[in-house]
């Protein structure tokens, strides 16, 4: 079977760095398998994740919301798993369709598995940033424990459309190496795996943090996350804007750089931050389907 080749581009958002496939007919099969040797960071191009572009009519997950958004962002894990939403991901996407004269400055709807979102493109003369609504935290009851060595600690259980464990650790050192994912339980928090962010302050309404994530490992920066992670910290302080009816912002800074967060009376999340294209370029089509 011939093979041809792929487009793709690069960017990242604070150093979470993806492979861009721009699909619109989504007539591009992308198996896990592939999705991984495309972000394999030797023998691939390398990304914390893949982000394919398609639109959504074209797309049988996206379907249903073809009307609200024209775009679905099919997002995947470094390892070729599927994640149903990525907080960086979505404002490279967003920065690739304004890149590629799809979309303007202004407002935008991006279909994702975790549902619409809505996602503004700053004017490049007020920064440039991009800022995402990102929905509502939902945070499940119920204690959860994460580990790593001989320490461990309570952590928050937040989803953000995909699942966050939110650990308040006294030195972002005591999270380790993060090569291979920290123990959790109880298991039954997470049925289908976690990320798992630690967090220090730094100062009033303002915090580091790392994380592993799911399908990836540790990278430089999580945007949903960060939502976990402000939210956890608001809620920690005793400050939820849902009874004081005044907004919360959090300053964010993950290894790559900096997101603010700022939850409103409505408990909508928004997530402000940066977006680059890196490069663009073909992968080989004899690279795509090796010999047998
Ligand atoms: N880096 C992303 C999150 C990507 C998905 C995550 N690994 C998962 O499996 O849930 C972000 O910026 O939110």
């Amino acid at each position: 079977m011939s093979t041809s080749p792929i487009t793709f581009l690069k960017g990242h958002g604070t150093e979470n760095d993806f492979v861009i496939v721009p699909d619109p007919d989504n007539s591009i099969d992308l198996p896990p398998s592939l999705v991984a040797r495309l972000c394999d960071r030797r023998a691939g191009i390398g990304g914390d994740g893949l982000l394919h572009v398609v639109r959504s009519a074209e797309h049988p997950e996206a379907r249903s919301m073809a009307d609200a958004a024209e775009w679905f962002m099919d997002y995947r894990n470094a390892d070729g798993s599927i994640a149903e939403m990525c907080g960086n991901g979505v404002r490279v996407f967003a920065r690739y369709l304004q890149r590629a004269g799809l979309v303007g400055e202004g407002d935008l709807a991006v279909a994702t598995r975790g549902g619409v979102k809505l996602v503004h493109i700053a004017k490049a003369d007020s920064g440039g940033g991009i800022t995402v609504s990102m929905g509502r935290a939902v945070l499940p009851e119920g204690d959860v424990t994460v580990s790593v060595g001989t320490r461990d600690w309570p952590a928050r259980n937040v989803n953000m459309g995909n699942p966050h464990a939110v650990a308040f650790v006294d030195d972002l050192e005591h999270a380790g190496d993060l090569f291979t994912a920290p123990p959790f339980s109880p298991a039954s928090a997470y049925p289908d795996g976690v990320n798992i962010e630690f967090v220090v302050d730094r100062g009033p309404r303002h915090v580091a943090m790392r994380v592993h994530e799911r399908g990836s490992g540790e990278t430089r920066s999580c945007g949903t996350g960060a939502c976990a992670v402000a939210v956890a910290a608001a809620r920690r302080d005793g400050a939820d804007p849902a009874v004081t009816g005044e907004p919360v912002t959090y300053t964010v800074d993950v290894p790559g750089g900096r997101l603010v967060i700022t939850e409103r009376p409505d408990g909508t999340i928004e997530m402000t931050g940066p977006a680059v294209i890196v490069a663009e370029g073909t992968i080989d089509a004899d690279w795509i389907a090796p010999a047998a």
